[in-house]
Formats: C-alpha cells, sequence, structure tokens
C-alpha cells in the first residue's frame, strides 16, 4: 500500500547540505496502523510529506497503492493524492473564509462528486458537528477545528490516512476524542494510517511503530495485541 524504497532527502541549509533523511526503506500493507517516532528534528514530519507526495526525495522511490508517486508529475500527483490520501495536520490549516461545511466540501467538488455538499454535512454529523457547519474555523474551538479536519481528510474515503501530529496542539482530553474518532472513522472506511506522534502512549496502541533518529530507521517493531491492549486476558 505504501512503499518507500531507499529515500533519502537532503536539502540546503546555511550554505550546507543537510541530509534529513538517509536510506529510509519501509512497506507498509493496507489498513496497517503504524506510528513514527523519534526525537524531534529525526525527519518524522519529512517522511510524512514524502508519502503524501507533498515533496519530492532526492533520491529514492515511494509508491502508493501501486502507483511509483515519484516518477509522477506534480498534476498527475495532485490527482493521485485526492483519490488516495487523507491529510491530518497539526494546526488543522482550514481554510480561514470557509465555512466547516464549506472545508470539507472543497476535497469533494474537487474529485467531482456532484453531491459534495450533502457528503460533506453528513460527515460533519459523524464527527459530531452538524450544529456547527456555518462557523467559520475562527469561531470554532481548536478540538472542533481538528474535528472539521478529520472530516475533511476522510471525505473522499481515501485508501490511507496521515496524520502529523493530530493532537499536538489539543489538551489531553479533546486530543483523545480526536485520536478516538480517528480510529473509528479508520475501522469503519479501512485506511491504512500512519501517524507521526511524540505521544508515547498513542504510539503504544498502533499496530507498528517506527522509531526514526537522525533521519534513519532506527528501529521498526510490530506491537503485540497484549502491548495494544493492555486489559485483554490472557
Ligand atoms: N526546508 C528546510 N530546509 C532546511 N532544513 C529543514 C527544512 N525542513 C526541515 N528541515 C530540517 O530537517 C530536520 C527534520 O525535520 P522534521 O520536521 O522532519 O523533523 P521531525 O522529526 O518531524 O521534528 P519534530 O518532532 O520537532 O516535529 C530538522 O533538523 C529540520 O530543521
Amino acid at each position: 500500500m505504501i512503499a518507500t524504497q531507499h529515500v533519502t532527502m537532503q536539502l540546503a541549509a546555511g550554505g550546507q547540505r543537510v541530509t534529513i533523511l538517509d536510506d529510509v526503506t519501509i512497506d507498509i500493507p493496507e489498513k496497517q496502523t503504524v506510528a513514527i517516532i523519534g526525537p524531534s528534528g529525526s525527519g518524522k514530519s519529512t517522511l510524512l510529506g514524502l508519502i503524501a507526495g507533498l515533496d519530492r526525495p532526492t533520491s529514492g522511490t515511494i509508491w502508493l497503492n501501486g502507483v511509483e508517486i515519484t516518477a509522477l508529475t506534480e498534476q498527475a500527483m495532485a490527482r493521485l493524492r485526492l483519490a488516495n490520501v487523507g491529510y491530518i495536520f497539526q494546526s488543522f490549516h482550514l481554510i480561514p473564509t470557509l465555512t466547516a461545511l464549506e472545508n470539507v466540501s472543497i476535497p469533494l467538488e474537487l474529485a467531482g462528486d456532484s453531491l459534495a455538499s450533502k457528503r460533506a454535512e453528513e460527515l460533519l454529523h459523524a464527527v459530531g458537528l452538524g450544529h456547527r457547519m456555518s462557523h467559520y474555523p475562527v469561531q470554532l474551538s481548536g478540538g472542533e477545528q481538528q474535528r472539521v479536519a478529520v472530516a475533511r481528510a476522510f471525505a473522499c474515503r481515501p485508501p490511507i490516512l496521515l496524520a502529523d501530529e493530530p493532537t499536538g496542539n489539543l489538551d489531553s482530553s479533546t486530543g483523545q476524542q480526536v485520536i478516538e474518532l480517528i480510529m473509528a472513522l479508520h475501522r469503519d472506511a479501512g485506511t491504512s494510517l500512519v501517524l507521526v506522534t511524540h505521544d508515547q502512549h498513542l504510539a503504544a496502541s498502533m499496530e507498528r511503530v517506527i522509531t526514526l533518529r537522525d533521519g534513519r530507521v532506527a528501529s521498526d517493531r510490530l506491537a503485540s495485541l497484549h502491548q495494544r491492549m493492555p486489559d485483554l486476558e490472557p
């Protein structure tokens, strides 16, 4: 479903070339839940952005749903992203001049859905915001804005959901509600879920935990069911 092969990312900073990702090879099957963890600056967000096709690696290849995205034009990449990838940002990234309903409708309209507005309404009801549809982002709390962003990310029923510290700007109980919402939608829609987080507890609830250090994969572990659900009887 998601594969990176020998992905390296270098950027110029202060007149020097800095290696941000170094030979990253990972393979994520359909429907798997994955946490990417690691120290600040280890390359987590950069890797997620490359998987989403928001940027291109210096070398190496990336495959989404059987397509080598590193070989696509910008236009083809945008089309593929719309159909395959939902992305949730730490700071919500809603369009401030559009209402909640319009923010969720946009990807559906871009995908040519003739019932975009109706489907966006259903999604906002599903995330508990049926009473906030005509509110602008500034009129919504952080948790509400993130729920709109979650509805938007799931709008086109993408097979891949990427989230970059989705609870980073929320208090712990609001963050927990947003995670429960993401997990419920993930289960319903059968998406793969790749989540960057600093939260060890959240990481431990994913099926697999990939740790980056200095731009390299330092460890890649499948969690046992007991680690993920400690209350389960042996
Ligand atoms: N446009 C850029 N130009 C130069 N260096 C960059 C650029 N973007 C990111 N970096 C550097 O790349 C490294 C990795 O950044 P990245 O945001 O991927 O790390 P991260 O693991 O997500 O960090 P955090 O947990 O703090 O969000 C950092 O050292 C950062 O300073």
